[in-house]
């Protein structure tokens, strides 16, 4: 019992009767400019920027997770981390544009979980202030970006190295900062090199549709 409670708090799942925030993070995440090269920040983990309303959604997933239905999908500041296992360098400038801050919690807040079964990636999104458009909501070019980077990844996770050839996107209702909101994504099908994706962003609650999008991904070449 106690093995798997210490099991489930190192994946970042609050217990019953335990407080939502996560246990404070190693000095080396928090002070991001000066961890230590050899480590690989997963950036997709729980922080204590996060609210209640997405620790919430982000336990739910990980607990789909135990019985395989679905994967948490590991975040590097860097898609190198991702392909190559490049370690983090100090001469390295270079940044993935989601993972750019040094600050947690005032840009893109997300974690993401694959359902292979279904071709589904799912986004938990907490938009932070830094991403402001209209004034309190989110910029329309940040959720196009986070749109991308959810049906990027779902196209990746089935179809290997892609990018993006086409994003269309219906804005049908603003996203307020600090809101949580779910994005998922599947791909409908693939035709040769052409993967076709479709996305919906809803509320945490589901009760409001922010967005719907449909994107274009080339396979590339090994
Ligand atoms: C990238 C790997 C990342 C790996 C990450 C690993 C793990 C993932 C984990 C976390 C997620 C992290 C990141 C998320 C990943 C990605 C999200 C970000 C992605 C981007 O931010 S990415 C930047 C923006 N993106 C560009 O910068 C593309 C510029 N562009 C080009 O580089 C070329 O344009 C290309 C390669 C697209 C195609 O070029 P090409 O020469 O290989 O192929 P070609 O032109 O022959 O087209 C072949 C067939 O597609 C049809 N086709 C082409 N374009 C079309 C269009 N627009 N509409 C309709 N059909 C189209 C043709 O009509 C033909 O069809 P057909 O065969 O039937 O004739």
């Amino acid at each position: 019992m106690l093995r798997s409670c210490a099991r489930l708090i190192r994946r970042g799942i609050a217990l019953p009767g335990q407080p939502q925030s996560p246990r404070p993070l190693p000095c080396c995440y928090t002070t991001p400019r000066f961890y230590s090269p050899e480590v690989i920040r997963d950036y997709a983990m729980p922080n204590a920027t996060w609210s209640k309303n997405l620790q919430d959604l982000y336990n739910r997933y990980m607990e789909g997770s135990q019985s395989g239905a679905w994967e948490r999908i590991p975040s590097y500041n860097a898609t190198v981390h991702h392909i190559k296992g490049v370690p983090p360098s100090r001469t390295r400038e270079n940044r993935l544009f989601t993972r750019n801050l040094d600050q947690d919690g005032v840009g893109f807040e997300y974690s993401m979980f694959y359902n292979k079964a279904e071709r589904r990636m799912v986004c938990l999104f907490q938009p932070g202030p830094y991403l402001e458009g209209p004034p309190g909501f989110t910029h329309g070019g940040c959720i196009a970006t986070i749109i991308d980077s959810t049906t990027g990844a779902g196209a990746v996770y089935l179809c290997g190295s892609v990018m993006t050839a086409n994003l269309t996107i219906n804005y049908k209702n603003p996203i307020p900062l600090g809101h949580v909101v779910i994005i998922d994504s599947k791909v409908e099908r693939v035709e040769g090199r052409k993967v076709y994706t479709s996305c919906q962003i809803r509320s945490h609650d589901d009760a409001v549709l922010h967005t719907e999008a449909s994107a274009l991904f080339i396979k590339l070449g090994p």
